[in-house]
């Protein structure tokens, strides 16, 4: 079995130059799904990644007592309730991409939320589980709808969701668990790893600097603001990882730990690079 590097000649392919005839419709709507009254910080730093990635209408779901802070962190959001089935239901349907789970919760709230996500979702629409919404996905055996569906668990979240624990998540274990439930994980670490059918990549970057609450949850936020905007999904997806990293790498030359909400101001400036031509250096 061979794991291929994720390259940046597929960042160059993914990341286009924006054609000068376009506007917000053409960069995609995406919805976000979390933050209870514990965790609003997570699902702030994943509708920030987000955004800055670059998504064109971007709207999150959430617990009424984070709607504030959001709006006051970034007002670019539109923002509501998650309680409110019927908006709920609108706001995912509209939507080409979808994250739900970071911070989400894993009590009653968070799982009707996630029920009502997966019963109105629909098969060509991008649908990333992450965080709360993995580990709920595991307790209940929630049967998964049919869509694209990307998981982006940590180890302890994947030992959760397919059973193999973290000593035993070798690359043919992982990817058989991959085969049985579909779609594309992000299996997170040291190295993260990309499972897509037959295929394994690695990320080359990545640093212990990351290693602070709120850096999967801005990744969560990035795979959504890539995947509503960029047709190939499984490059969106690479194309996240290697940037987060990659900023995170660079900004922990001078620094002993890199914050999540540090990496997403940079994120613009990344995808910029790779839009232009290999030559070209602003
Ligand atoms: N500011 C916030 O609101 C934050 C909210 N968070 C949310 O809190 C909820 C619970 O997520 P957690 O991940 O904290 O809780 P979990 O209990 O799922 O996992 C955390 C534990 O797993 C273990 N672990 C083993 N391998 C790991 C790996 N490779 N990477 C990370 N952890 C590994 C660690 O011991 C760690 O304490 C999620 O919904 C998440 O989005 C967290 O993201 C932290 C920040
Ligand atoms: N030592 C490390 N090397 C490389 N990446 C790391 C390291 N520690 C953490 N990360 C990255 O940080 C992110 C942590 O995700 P997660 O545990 O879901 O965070 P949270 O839920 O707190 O937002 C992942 O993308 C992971 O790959
Ligand atoms: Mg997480």
């Amino acid at each position: 079995m061979s794991i291929q590097p994720i390259t940046e000649t597929i960042l160059r392919q993914t990341i286009q130059p924006r054609p000068e005839n376009s506007h917000k419709g053409t960069y995609g709507r995406l919805t976000l799904v979390g933050g209870n009254a514990q965790f609003g910080g997570a699902i702030i730093m994943a509708t920030t990644a987000g955004i800055y990635s670059g998504a064109g209408l971007t709207t999150t779901l959430t617990d009424p007592v984070n709607i504030t802070a959001l709006h006051a962190r970034m007002p670019e959001a539109m923002v509501t309730d998650f309680h409110d089935e019927t908006t709920l239901t609108e706001l995912i349907s509209s939507a080409n991409s979808i994250v739900i789970g970071p911070g989400l919760g894993s009590d009653e709230a968070g799982l009707t939320a996630l029920r009502r996500v997966f019963a109105t979702v629909q098969p060509q629409q991008s649908l990333t589980i992450d965080g709360s919404a993995i580990d709920l996905v595991a307790k209940h055996d929630l049967p998964l709808p049919n869509a694209k569906l990307v998981f982006t668990p940590h180890e302890m979240e994947w030992q959760r969701l397919s059973g193999i624990t973290i000593k035993d998540q070798t690359p043919d274990n992982n990817q058989q668990a991959v085969a049985k439930l579909g779609g594309i994980v992000v299996l997170k670490k040291h190295h993260t790893q990309v499972y897509a059918g037959q295929q394994i990549f690695e990320n080359p970057g990545g640093t212990p600097a990351m290693a602070t609450g709120g850096m999967g949850d801005t990744l969560a936020g990035m795979v959504g603001g890539f995947t509503a905007q960029f047709a190939d999904q499984l490059n969106a997806v690479l194309s996240a990882v290697y940037i987060h990293s990659q900023i995170a790498d660079d900004l922990a030359h001078n620094a002993y730990v890199v914050l999540p909400t540090q990496i997403s101001e940079e994120i613009p400036w990344y995808m910029k690079q790779y839009s232009l031509p290999q030559s070209t250096k602003i």
